[in-house]
C-alpha cells in the first residue's frame, strides 16, 4: 500500500505544559491511502491534539510530519490554508455546519476558494449530496434536518474539495446508535472506495469498524493493531 503520511518522532509541548509531560510524545506513524484508521485512548491522551497535527491545525514542537513524501515544514504559512483546504476534509461531532445557509451552500464552502464557475461547484456540491443520500434536501437550511442527516451534510462538505485525507472527531458522538451505525455506514463505503479516512472515537462499536485502531496513553501509541476482525 501507498504511504501517504509519515509522522518520525513528533512531540507536541503546549506551552505552559511540563516538558516533561507532553501532549504527544515521539510518535512514530505511517498511514497509507485507502486505511480506514480509529484513534482511541482516554480523555487527555492526546487524540485531538494528533488529529490537530495531522489535518494542519497545529504544528508539532519536534518531529517531522511527511505528506505525500512532502515534509511539511516546506510548505509555508502562506499556502498552508489552501494547502489543507485541498488536502484534507474535515468532519466534527457538533456537525459545524453554517445553520441559515443551506444544504447546498454549506456543502459548497470549501469550494469558494478555488477556481471555477458557480455552475460547476453546485453540480459538484450536488453529485456529493447524493453520495450521501440528501440530494432531494438541498435548498432547506442545515438546521430544518435532524443530526444525522446534518452530519451527512458535513460528510458532503468534507467530500466536495476531493481531498486526499478525511478526519473525523467523534463523527457518531452526537449521535444516537442508529444514527451512528448509519454515519458509519456511510464512511465504510467510502473507506470502500479508497478513500483515507481517521476517526477520533471513544466508541468501541466505530472501532471495531475500522481496519486498524491505534490506542494512545499519555501522549504515547500504546497498540498498533490491524483490526483483522473487519477484514472479511
Ligand atoms: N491548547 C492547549 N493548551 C495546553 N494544553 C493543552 C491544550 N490542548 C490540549 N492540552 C493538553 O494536552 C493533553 C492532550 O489533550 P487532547 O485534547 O489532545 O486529548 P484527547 O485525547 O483528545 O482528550 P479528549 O478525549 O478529552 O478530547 C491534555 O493533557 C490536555 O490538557
Amino acid at each position: 500500500m501507498m504511504e501517504l503520511i509519515q509522522l518520525k518522532n513528533i512531540t507536541k509541548a503546549y506551552r505552559r505544559q511540563s516538558p516533561d509531560a507532553p501532549a504527544l510524545e515521539d510518535i512514530n506513524l505511517t498511514i497509507h491511502r485507502g486505511e480506514l484508521i480509529a484513534i482511541m485512548g482516554p480523555s487527555g491522551s492526546g487524540k485531538s491534539t494528533l488529529l490537530n497535527i495531522l489535518g494542519f491545525m497545529d504544528h508539532p514542537t519536534e518531529g517531522e510530519y511527511l505528506f505525500d513524501a512532502q515534509p511539511l515544514q516546506r510548505i509555508s504559512s502562506r499556502h498552508i490554508h489552501r494547502t489543507r483546504n485541498q488536502m484534507v476534509g474535515f468532519v466534527f461531532q457538533h456537525f459545524a455546519l453554517l445553520k441559515d445557509y443551506t444544504v447546498q451552500d454549506n456543502v459548497i464552502l470549501p469550494l469558494t476558494f478555488r477556481k471555477g464557475k458557480h455552475k460547476d461547484r453546485v453540480a459538484k456540491a450536488t453529485h456529493y449530496l447524493e453520495k450521501v443520500g440528501l440530494a432531494s434536501h438541498r435548498l432547506k437550511k442545515a438546521n430544518e434536518l435532524s443530526g444525522g442527516q446534518q452530519q451527512r451534510v458535513a460528510i458532503a462538505r468534507a467530500l466536495v474539495g476531493e481531498p486526499e485525507l478525511i478526519l473525523a472527531d467523534e463523527p457518531t458522538g452526537n449521535l444516537d446508535r442508529r444514527t451512528g451505525e448509519e454515519i458509519m455506514d456511510l464512511l465504510q463505503q467510502l473507506h470502500h472506495e479508497g478513500r483515507t479516512i481517521i476517526i477520533v472515537t471513544h466508541d468501541d462499536e466505530v472501532a471495531k469498524r475500522c481496519d486498524r485502531i491505534i490506542r494512545l496513553v499519555d501522549g504515547k501509541v500504546l497498540t498498533d493493531q490491524n483490526n483483522y476482525q473487519n477484514q472479511v
